[in-house]
């Protein structure tokens, strides 16, 4: 069907494959269209911007030569990826995405045959990509595997273990470096000075020399007995680049936005290309957005916003988030103890540590997205005599397990992990749940587990923390604002292992573990119409137990309800554990532990997964009547 030449190509495009058809002209022009079409669907929904406006072009370029869903394209992170996702069969729920029923803010399998895998942690893609790859080694029905990484997700350990491997195998594998000299904040590590220096010391290759049809300029491997790239990296002291050290042919850098390089430059790969290849793109994050690309963080993650002025419809804050209250309890208590050290793994910002490294420069670490190193490196902290706050999300410390069991807890070294994004988190959704935290920090000897209930009970268990030198201690506290609740002039650390009452009942004792306190009081209230009034404590302490405590409840209640913001195998498993051994059960005692349900809960926003994972007032007043054996009468 012949269309009015001015119709916009992006309405001829919903596959892929319909970039077969067009021009490099065209494609340019699809590219402009795309990106104009990514800020228009970002400005109403919120969510990650500029990644995915530094990869308009690359995304065009890869969909035009490859031949994805055989083809697989695997994104880091993959928060970059909304593009991808337009011209993947999904531009009309583009405007849905990270929202309760919608697209995933992430690539995800389940989602899409384009989404060749499942991102939203960093440092994967390249392991994933060597998998397909050798998957096709061994004859499984795919074809090219393509990696496209960050310069901040190659600090990722992995992405190192994942090069050194295929570099090792040799197989044919395309990673495509997207170096945008950005992580969330500015890169750290010698690894993003190494890249700076790769294009400034060496001309950028002018590539357009391919376009022409003339290789000269490529790598040995494409073409007999050529010069080898090393001649425009000869003033490199290794004599080529760290990547063809580990068996890679490096093409670059090459300029991440010119399509007139990208498309003939991967139509020349795709047709030569014998083993890995490492493509080195220079790319802007925010990109062709002026307001992304004014922002320190150029755009990474942005609330809805007005398109022409860039201005964020943020909703006003009633209260101080959790990590800001963080952030402030710390620096009041290193301004006492100059031990007081802070380490982030390339979230300044998000953790709060920002804050803190204004005041004390030279007491705040970011290592980069590194969190195995974050944690031991935390661990030589301690043991050098300092006071590591090592400040991880609770999905990303995931990262750092073997660490924490390894060089901290049989050591027994005093890391304190602050463990922000504890629960569930709203639009990131299952990828980055802080989920698990308690059940594998409160199974290691020694570790001392805590929650905040709310944003006072943050102040005084950064002092309880401070003070704690016997051994390793967690504290865990939400995404988001705190409940407004007045907060303590100073910090003033707990009893360790000590919970507190926070009101006195009968019948049923509720033992709440961390922020679901503020609606087990709300299912309180609403239980007073039926003449209930459970008692409600603040167990504080994950471990160890207030076992005394937990006995007396038992003792002067029919039943004992345990919630916490967690998988099983936390809190309320370590109660079930404790009562059981006390043999309290031998004799019917009613109990139930409320916990996360044992699946993983797409992105919506916090309550409404909390609803979804049965764990809000009505869900507790419910668990009440239920363990009471009360009916519960129709709500109207
Ligand atoms: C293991 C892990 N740690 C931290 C994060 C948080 N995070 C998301 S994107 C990002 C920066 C990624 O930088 P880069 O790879 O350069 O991509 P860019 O945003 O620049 O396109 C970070 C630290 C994460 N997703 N995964
Ligand atoms: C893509 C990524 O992993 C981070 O940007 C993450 O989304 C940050 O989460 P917060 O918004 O909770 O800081
Ligand atoms: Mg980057």
């Amino acid at each position: 069907m012949s269309q009015h030449p001015n119709t916009p190509i992006l309405d001829r495009v919903h596959l892929p494959s319909d970039l077969k058809g067009l021009s490099d002209a065209e494609l340019k022009k699809l590219a402009a269209e795309l990106r104009a079409e990514t800020i228009s669907a970002v400005s109403e929904t919120g969510g990650h911007l500029g990644a995915g406006l530094g990869v308009v072009e690359l995304t065009v370029a890869l969909h035009a030569v490859f031949d994805a869903p055989r083809d697989k394209i695997v994104w880091d992170v993959g928060h970059q990826a909304y593009p991808h996702k337009i011209l993947t069969g999904r531009r009309d729920r583009i405007r849905t995405i990270r929202m309760k029923g919608g697209l995933s803010g992430f690539t995800k399998r389940s989602e899409s045959p384009y989404d060749a895998f499942g991102t939203g942690h960093s440092s994967t893609s390249i392991s994933a990509a060597l998998g397909f790859a050798m998957g096709r080694e061994l004859g499984a029905e795919t074809g090219d595997a393509i990696a496209v990484i960050g310069d901040g997700a190659m600090t990722g350990g992995m992405a190192f273990e994942a090069l050194n491997h295929a570099g090792h195998l040799g197989k044919r594998l395309f990673v495509v470096l997207n170096d945008n000299e950005m992580s969330i904040a500015p890169p750290v590590g010698a690894l993003s000075a190494y890249l700076t220096r790769l294009y400034s010391e060496s001309a950028m290759q002018d590539l357009k020399a391919v376009a022409k049809g003339a290789v000269s300029l490529l790598p040995g491997p494409f073409q007999q007995g050529a010069k080898r790239a090393k001649e425009l990296l000869k003033g490199m002291a290794i004599g080529g680049t760290m990547f063809e050290q580990l068996g890679f042919t490096y093409v670059g850098p090459v300029d991440g936005h010119d399509l007139d390089t990208l498309l003939p430059l991967l139509r020349t790969l795709k047709a030569r290309a014998t083993g890995p290849v490492l493509i080195h793109a220079l790319t802007q994050k925010g990109k062709g957005y002026a307001p992304a690309e004014a922002r320190a963080d150029k755009g990474h993650a942005t609330a809805r916003f007005d398109v022409e002025t860039g201005k964020q419809y943020k909703a006003p804050s009633n209260a101080p988030s959790y990590t800001r209250v963080f952030a402030e309890s710390l620096i009041r208590e290193a301004e006492r103890d100059d031990r007081i050290v802070a380490v982030t793994a390339a979230m300044p910002d998000g953790t709060g540590l920002n804050l803190f490294a204004e005041r004390f420069p030279r007491r705040c670490f970011d290592v980069g997205i590194a969190e195995q190193h974050a944690v031991t490196f935390s661990a030589g902290l301690a043991a050098s005599g300092m006071k590591p706050f090592c400040a991880i999300y609770s999905t990303f410390l995931q990262r750092g397990y073997d660490q924490i069991v390894h060089d901290v807890a049989i050591q027994r070294l005093p890391v304190r992990f602050a463990i922000d994004r504890a629960g569930l988190v709203g639009a990131d959704g299952a990828t980055h749940a802080g989920a698990f935290d308690v059940g594998f920090m409160s199974s290691l000897p020694g570790m001392v587990v805590m929650a905040a209930a709310d944003e006072a009970e943050l102040v005084h268990m950064v002092a309880t923390a401070a003070a704690h030198d016997e051994g390793p201690i967690a504290f865990r506290y939400p995404r988001g604002e705190g409940t407004g609740v007045d907060l303590p002039e100073r910090g003033i650390p707990l009893e360790i292992g000590k919970g507190r009452i926070v009101a006195e009942g009968a019948r049923v004792a509720i033992l709440s573990f961390g922020t679901r306190l503020s609606e087990v009081m709300a299912a309180r209230e609403a239980l007073a119409a039926r003449g209930l009034a459970p008692t409600v404590v603040d167990a504080r302490f994950a471990k160890p137990l207030d076992t005394d405590l937990i006995l007396r409840l038992v003792a002067e209640h029919e039943a004992l309800i345990t919630i916490e913001e967690g998988a099983i195998g936390g809190f309320g498993s370590h109660v079930a554990q404790f009562l059981a051994e006390q043999g309290v059960f031998d004799r019917g005692y009613k109990f139930r532990a409320m916990v996360l349900p044992d699946t993983f809960i797409d992105h919506a926003s916090p309550a409404d997964m909390y609803a979804t994972a049965g764990m809000n007032a009505p869900d507790i007043e419910a668990k009440v009547l239920e363990v009471l054996g009360v009916a519960l009468a129709r709500r109207a």
